[in-house]
């Protein structure tokens, strides 16, 4: 099985450093640093990491879509990007006492380079999942991860998509190999709040039932349910010291999926979701193989 990421409006990261942010003023960085980010890149980074086979796709432009495919091409992940004539976006994030993100709106997408991209997805086959997740670029249209999903389903290939809200309630009929809601997205969807831990386990069965083939609900550092058709099981938490969460998300479901990929093991798969995300949350930037094989020997699974 090979997995193919989607992210349809990647970013050049500019993560600035300074000991505080003060409004108005000038302010000098201690730091500054561009990293390829998207969250589609962050799984494909993930599972390169891992020696999973993998392919990122989306659209890149400009000068920062250079310097993001060259960061790429350093990192030996695979790509094959749609070439657009906007730039790609440049996204600010601030570390000071706290975490200040700026995300910009990102290029527009023009209909014959829609249509460029959508011809790849004809190479896919039914050994093949397809991961989508972030923001949707300038000019696409909403329904535009759902034509995808179409496509994708025609020739016989899995889907995960890593959204939230109505459109994870949307993708359900369509049957995903997984969603993967944080326990504040489940009760969001559902217009509730989790007083307890059967109220969290209830309401991600619901998803379950709705047809994602399987549901993780994960809870930051109080662990993560995953929900199949059979069973529920429990991840405790893993323990460290979070230095950045970004990436922890994007970390868990490549875990998933890449294991997944080669095992067809949910169980399992989830195994590597947990160490991912944390070894992720528990590092700078994205994990390492080392750093995510040294959290996968703590991980802890019980059936509820
Ligand atoms: N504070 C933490 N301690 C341990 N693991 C964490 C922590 N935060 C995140 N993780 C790991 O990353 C996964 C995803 O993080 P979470 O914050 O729940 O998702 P998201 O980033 O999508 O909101 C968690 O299930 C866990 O494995
Ligand atoms: O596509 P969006 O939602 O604008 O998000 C893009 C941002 O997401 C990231 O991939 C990180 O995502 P998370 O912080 O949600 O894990 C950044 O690298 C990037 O700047």
């Amino acid at each position: 099985m090979k997995v193919y990421t989607i992210t349809v409006n990647p970013s050049l990261d500019y993560v600035m450093s300074l000991d505080s942010l003060n409004l108005g003023e000038v302010n000098r960085a201690t730091e500054a640093t561009l990293f390829a980010g998207g969250k589609g890149i962050n799984v494909s980074q993930i599972l390169t990491q891992l020696d999973v086979e993998n392919c990122a796709l989306g659209f890149l432009g400009g000068s920062t879509g250079q310097e993001l495919l060259q960061q790429l091409n350093q990192k030996k992940i695979k790509s094959d990007f749609t070439t657009i004539l906007e730039k790609t976006r440049i996204n600010v994030k601030v570390k000071a006492d706290q975490e200040t993100e700026i995300n910009a709106s990102g290029p527009k997408i023009s209909m014959q380079e829609q249509h460029t991209f959508k011809t790849k997805l004809t190479q896919l086959t039914p050994d093949d999942i397809v991961v989508m997740s972030g923001s949707l670029a300038k000019g696409l249209p909403d329904d535009f991860y759902f034509q995808l999903i179409d496509l994708i389903k025609e020739q016989g290939s899995q889907f995960v998509l890593d959204t939230s809200g109505q459109s994870l309630l949307d993708c359900l009929a369509k049957k995903p190999l997984m969603v993967k809601p944080n326990h504040h997205e489940l009760a969001d969807i559902f217009d509730t709040t989790f007083t307890n831990q059967e109220a969290i386990i209830e309401h991600g069965r619901k998803l379950q039932q709705l047809g994602a083939q399987n549901v993780i609900v994960s809870m930051a550092g109080d662990g993560a349910y995953l929900i199949t058709e059979d069973e529920v099981y429990y991840a405790k938490p893993l323990e460290g010291k979070v230095v950045n969460s970004v990436g922890a998300g994007d970390s868990m479901v490549a875990g998933f999926v890449g294991t997944y990929s080669q095992t067809q093991d949910a169980i399992e798969a989830f195994k590597m979701g947990v160490a991912c995300g944390s070894a992720t949350a528990f590092t700078e930037d994205i994990a390492t193989e080392p750093q995510i094989n040294q959290q996968l020997k703590h991980v802890e699974i019980i059936e509820i």
